[in-house]
């Protein structure tokens, strides 16, 4: 963009600007703080009349491993990696608007994690970071996000990519993200019959683009694929982790390794002298799944859009293609579950996680949601060349807060 630049940029209000008199152009610059990894995610919008939705022109995505809250102990290098992030955003957006420009990092299920001090450090070195940088920063730019904000605004984000959230005809979609250390359902309810047997704090209203939409939402913290690992392991509320190693059945017989995850070194293995293999790990896996999920009797019938980590393990299995995506029944996650688990040796040098994580997506959707054999999941990274994310369904919302949208 930066050679299209002309000197009078400078000096003319953006409204009078020759080069973008008629262009009602505008940016969003939206962190997503995961538990996993940090992701900047730069959005260019046109609004062309105030009766329709904004259009979105593109995407600038980066990310950098690990999250922040692998920062926890050191503040200022979590806040370093952001400020890597945020230059690519001076570079992308056009100066005159820089100070029009809004920057937001909302963090998830990682700094729920920690403990209220040490995420409050990183947030407020994150903070500095945005104060020094030359786009808006509005109130609250920098928070620890409500989980269930984070599935209605990845369900916003998916259905308006989708066309969904546009016109009269609204046949919405649900969706299922699996972070590392949460997972999320959202889906708008078509029966009365779920709203009265739904527990009250499941259900939210949300205003968007001038409607109200009822939701089924819910995060549940400690369900993402890397926190279940640990669940898993009976390494979860652990005292003294140090020197204690942990094995499943999930895993090959002979491995002994150690894992990073939220600042602390886990050491875990394979069941040497035990059972190994798809039948006793679903066992042990149900084990940690049954009965701490609510299962909506609607959800049975209907087809959901899957994406974070359903989409990788997925793509990893060759259930999918890892460009395309594409659309899978429940029952391939089991089969492949049990392919994976019954030969782990064949499979060991992909990821010695691969049969752990591949039967707990089976038995968190069969057994912890409810889903039937051949529910069909929508496996998708990108829609039209969008991340699917609720960073952007976030972007609109605050666009629409601070009103530089409708
Ligand atoms: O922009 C994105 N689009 C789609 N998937 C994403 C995006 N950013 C991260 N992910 C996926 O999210 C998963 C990691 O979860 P994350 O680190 O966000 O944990 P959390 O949500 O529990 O905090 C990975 O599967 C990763 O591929
Ligand atoms: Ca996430």
């Amino acid at each position: 963009h930066s050679n299209r630049e002309m000197w009078f940029q400078d000096f003319l209000p953006p409204n009078m600007c020759p080069l973008y008199a008629k262009d009602n152009t505008f940016y969003g610059i939206m962190f997503d703080a995961g538990s996993t990894g940090t992701r900047i995610h730069i959005y260019t919008f046109v609004q062309k009349s105030p009766e329709s939705l904004p259009e979105l022109e593109g995407e600038i995505f980066e990310s950098v491993k690990p999250g922040l809250s692998a920062y926890a102990d050191q503040p200022e290098k979590g806040a370093e990696s952001v400020k890597r992030l945020l230059d690519i955003a001076v570079d992308a957006v056009p100066p005159y608007l820089w100070k029009k420009t809004p920057v937001v990092l909302k963090a998830t299920a990682g700094l729920r994690l920690l403990s209220e001090e040490k995420a409050q450090a990183l947030l407020l070195e994150v903070k500095e970071v945005f104060e020094e940088s030359p786009f808006l920063v509005p109130e609250d730019s920098v928070s620890i996000m409500d989980g269930s904000y984070e599935g209605i605004l990845a369900w916003v984000t998916v259905n308006f990519l989708t066309g969904q959230l546009a016109g009269q005809n609204q046949h919405t979609v649900g969706i299922l993200d699996l972070g590392g250390a949460s997972t999320q359902i959202t889906f708008l309810p078509r029966f009365e019959e779920t709203l009265k047997e739904t527990p009250k704090d499941f259900i939210t209203s949300f205003d968007m683009f001038n409607g109200t939409y009822k939701l089924y939402t819910h995060s549940y913290l400690g369900f993402g694929l890397k926190a279940a690992r640990l669940a898993i392991l009976g390494a979860l509320n652990v005292e003294a982790v140090d020197g204690q190693m942990f094995r499943s059945s999930c895993l090959p017989k002979q491995l002994e390794a150690e894992w990073h995850f939220g600042g602390v070194k886990y050491r875990y293995g394979g069941n040497r002298e035990g059972e190994t293999g798809f039948k006793p790990c679903y066992s042990e896996v149900l084990k940690v799944v049954k009965g701490k999920l609510h299962q909506p009797e609607e959800i049975r019938g209907s087809s959901f859009y899957a994406f974070s980590y359903y989409y990788d393990r997925a793509a990893d299995t060759n259930l999918i293609d890892y460009e395309e995506g594409g659309v899978l029944e429940v029952r391939d996650f089991e089969r492949k579950a049990k392919e994976v688990c019954d030969n782990m040796e064949r499979y060991n040098s992909a990821s010695p996680f691969l049969c752990m994580d591949l039967t707990y997506i089976t038995i968190l959707l069969k057994e912890g949601f409810g889903f039937r054999d051949n529910t069909v999941l929508q496996l998708t990274k990108k829609v039209n060349n969008i991340e699917t994310s609720w960073t952007l369904g976030a972007t609109f919302h605050l666009l629409q807060s601070l009103g530089i949208t409708y």
